[in-house]
């Protein structure tokens, strides 16, 4: 086939017009709306992939459909590339161009010249794995997608109901099969495997830990926890809550990783499961995010976010490089955003190199695949650890002498299993936290006395138009409206500790304040104060100014 089949996209065209004059938009999770406008999106997404696997000389595309922490009632689609990793952002571009044609003649006009630029070789095979989590409106927008791959012809496989992580996964170990950086058997039984035997691994001779709750999000981390509990069998006890995939509004509702983290409040549904001392995590809704918590002695609830899990892993990696006399050949660094409390930063400025880089995975990613071992977690608990494959290598043939750096590098090799190489994955992160927990003989407590956190607080507001409002410094600094960052520097120096920027939103109609100082009352004070003068700025009418916090 060296042209498009023209004929066969337009009949399916057909079926999947774009009704809804919705503007939809490849944004950094992908499309992500209310699920019942999606179905002309996830028709056209199927074409594409099929596109960027010919344009990837045949290599396996991977598609999620998934709105991740949304409500239940939203859902949204993202493609993953070859490598496991998210799609390369200029073709993020195409795909939003490509959703917005209005008609079936303006799509296939559009897809023409798309693949007239890029150049595709319309004669290579086509070739996708999809998933979808436990979402309502998900079969549909599945039967939408496949529409779009048999249009394209491309060769697809189903993997069901899984998580965004496992489906990553997927996508890298279908491309590296029988290569050098085989990843693992390619399929759900070969990642819990991977997982699991390296988990054994890790924690032998160490005592098994403590029941751990786990609050799957009424979402697909339920059924993928309940399957790795069978494969990790004793040698990790769990205890799964907020299992109810089938009940309708249940998806995310006052619970999740989102919930702990903006509400930073238990799940009221764990109110009474939760044992003073015990550990407990929450899954988002595709198990791609990670957040602990715990209740001290006096029932007081603390949380352990994406920043205190960084600063929990990377001093034990750190550690054990040096323990495998390592340290000269193997580059460790830390990637944060903004957002990142004050005080992790410091914690870890002290033991490694700390990169600051804009909001959004990919920029997190492709700055941690600049170090040997690069750690990075957002502070809402999305994250992972990259093992570059030179250095997997290294560890593999090392010769150590003594039993002390043999064990360490043992330790290494086995890391590198257990932490998803392809995106921040919420149970091979739990596993992760875990293991340091088994090795350090550390509980809650311990773990979150590595540092304070400082109070903070994270403010929206409303604006008209929130494209005028341009950053720089990794998010940082505001360069316009011009002035303003001068008058958010007047008011940070005010207050103890205090820091502040202000960005707008990614993936919401919004910008957004965060602000951090040495208490809690000044961290919401400075907060509300800076959300007040950008309302003055740039905001609408005045019943939409932040009220002030009392
Ligand atoms: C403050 C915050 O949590 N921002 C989130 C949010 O991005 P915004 O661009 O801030 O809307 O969604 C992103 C995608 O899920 C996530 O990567 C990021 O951390
Ligand atoms: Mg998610």
């Amino acid at each position: 086939m060296n042209s498009l089949p023209l004929g066969k996209i337009t009949l399916f065209s057909d079926l999947h017009p774009k009704l809804y004059p919705a503007y939809f938009n490849y944004g950094t999770a992908g499309f992500r709306m209310p699920g019942k406008v999606l179905d002309s999106v996830l028709f056209r997404v199927g074409i594409l992939a099929g596109l960027r696997s010919k344009k990837m000389d045949g290599k396996t595309v991977g598609i999620m459909v998934t709105a991740s922490h949304n409500p239940e009632t939203d859902n949204g689609v993202k493609m993953v590339d070859p490598r496991g990793e998210m799609l390369d952002s200029s073709w993020e571009v195409y795909a939003t161009t490509l959703a917005n044609s209005s008609t079936t003649e303006m799509f296939l006009s559009t897809l023409e010249e798309f693949v007239e630029a890029e150049k595709i070789d319309l004669s290579k095979p086509a070739r996708v794995v999809y998933a979808r989590d436990t979402r309502p409106s998900g079969p549909a927008l599945v039967a939408a997608l496949e529409d779009g791959f048999a249009a394209i012809g491309a060769e697809a496989r189903n993997a069901g109901i899984t998580t965004t992580p496992i489906l990553h996964y997927l996508v890298k170990a279908i491309n590296t099969k029988g290569t050098e950086e085989c990843f693992g058997d390619d399929s759900e039984h070969g990642y819990f495997t991977k997982l699991s035997e390296a988990f054994k691994k890790l924690l032998l001779g160490k005592p098994t830990p403590s029941p751990l709750v786990i609050d799957c999000a009424n979402g697909v981390g339920a059924p993928i926890a309940a399957k790795l509990a069978q494969y990790l069998a004793a040698s990790m006890p769990m205890l799964l809550t907020n299992t109810a995939i089938d009940n309708p509004g249940a998806l995310n509702n006052l619970c999740g990783a989102d919930y702990i983290k903006t509400t930073q409040k238990i799940p009221p549904s764990l109110m009474t499961v939760l044992q003073p001392g015990q550990r407990a995590c929450s899954l988002d809704g595709d198990a791609d995010r990670l957040m602990y918590y715990y209740l001290d002695s006096r029932g007081q609830y603390h949380m352990l976010d994406g920043d205190k899990i960084a600063a929990l892993v990377a001093s034990f990696i750190v550690e054990l490089v040096k323990a495998a006399g390592l340290e000269n050949r193997i580059k460790i660094g830390v990637v944060q955003t903004a957002y990142a409390n004050g005080s992790s930063t410091k914690y870890l400025s002290t033991r490694l190199p700390v990169k600051c880089v804009s909001t959004g995975v990919k920029h997190l990613h492709h700055a941690a695949e600049h170090y040997d071992v690069g750690i990075y977690f957002e502070a809402n608990g999305h994250g992972t650890v990259l093992f570059s494959q030179q250095i997997q290598n290294i560890l593999s043939g090392c010769q150590p002498s003594t039993l002390a750096q043999s064990i360490a590098i043992n330790h290494l090799i086995n890391l590198a299993q257990l932490i998803n190489q392809t995106v921040g994955d919420a149970l091979s992160d739990m596993l992760l936290v875990e293991v340091v927990l088994a090795h350090r003989s550390y509980g809650c407590v311990e773990w979150d006395s590595l540092y304070t956190d400082l109070p903070n607080r994270l403010v929206k507001v409303l604006v008209e138009d929130r494209n005028i409002f341009k950053t720089e410094d990794a998010e940082r600094r505001l360069v316009s409206p011009p002035g303003l960052q001068e008058k958010i520097n007047d008011l940070s120096h005010k207050y103890d500790s205090g820091r502040s920027f202000v960005r707008p939103s990614g993936t919401e109609d919004v910008v957004r304040v965060y602000a951090e100082a040495a208490t809690k009352q000044q961290a919401d004070e400075l907060a509300f104060r800076i959300a007040g003068v950008v309302y003055d700025e740039a905001g609408g009418d005045a019943s939409q100014r932040p009220m002030e916090f009392l």
